[in-house]
């Protein structure tokens, strides 16, 4: 299995974003997530595309923008301007979750669509052709450092059912992330769930040596039975 590390900038010190994120990429990680908060969607403010076209030169990994935005369309096509290489976003805040998928495409990027914990994977029914990414949320939206919630282990769970059936039926490959809580002592339990991408934030922004974290999330990947 190809595991993928998707450090949180939510959780860097936003005074040296550029030495954060090329810090975090020597240590070992495949992707930038970025956090994207409208203080609308959900009850807090971060960071737009202005701050995505100044990190892009920062980094060849991909850039994953996570939209926690309402409305979606506008700013996920000017995320796809400001270099982002992944754009996920919440059905539930799309008024044409069908759309809003194509436009990210049309623009270049990879499209997801993000679940929190009671929105239901069913809005995958009919776009899953649309679909590069599924995120599931571990914790409700809109805050770094939260408690994994065990539930999602079930999500998890469908979600891989789905993206395996529709696999072998299509031969195209569907990434499955999980954002939130995401911390050494869990990683093996949620792979093991399913999961192939991993964001995490504060288990890796908050200790001083990024790469001995990195390191110790593969190390309880590679015991991981997927
Ligand atoms: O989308 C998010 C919050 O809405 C963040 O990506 C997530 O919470 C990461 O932070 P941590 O790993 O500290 O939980
Ligand atoms: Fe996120």
């Amino acid at each position: 299995m190809n595991y993928r590390i998707a450090p949180s900038i939510l959780s860097a010190d936003f005074a040296r974003l550029g030495e954060e994120i090329r810090d975090v990429v020597a240590a070992g990680a495949d992707i930038i997530h970025f956090d994207v908060m409208d203080n609308h969607y959900v009850p807090n403010l971060t960071i737009g595309p202005m701050v995505c076209e100044a990190i892009r030169p920062h980094t060849s990994a991909p850039i994953d923008v996570h939209l926690m935005v309402k409305p979606v369309d506008a700013l996920a096509a000017m995320f796809a301007k400001a270099g982002a290489d992944i754009i996920t976003f919440h059905p539930e805040a799309s008024e044409h979750v069908d759309r809003t998928l194509g436009l990210i495409r049309d623009a270049g990027c990879k499209a997801g669509l993000v679940f929190n914990p009671a929105t239901s994977l069913s809005y995958l029914d009919h776009v899953m052709d649309k679909v590069d990414m599924i995120l599931i949320m571990s914790v409700n939206p809109g805050f770094g450092g939260q408690s994994f919630i065990p539930e999602a282990l079930n999500k998890i769970r469908a979600a891989r059912e789905r993206i395996d059936a529709y696999t072998a039926r299509t031969g195209r490959e569907i990434w499955l992330e999980v954002d939130g809580g995401v911390k050494v002592d869990n990683i093996r339990e949620i792979a093991e769930a399913g999961a192939d991408t991993f964001v995490a934030g504060s288990a890796i922004y908050g200790k001083p040596d990024y790469k001995a974290v990195i390191d110790a999330m593969r190390a309880e990947l590679a015991k991981a039975g997927r």
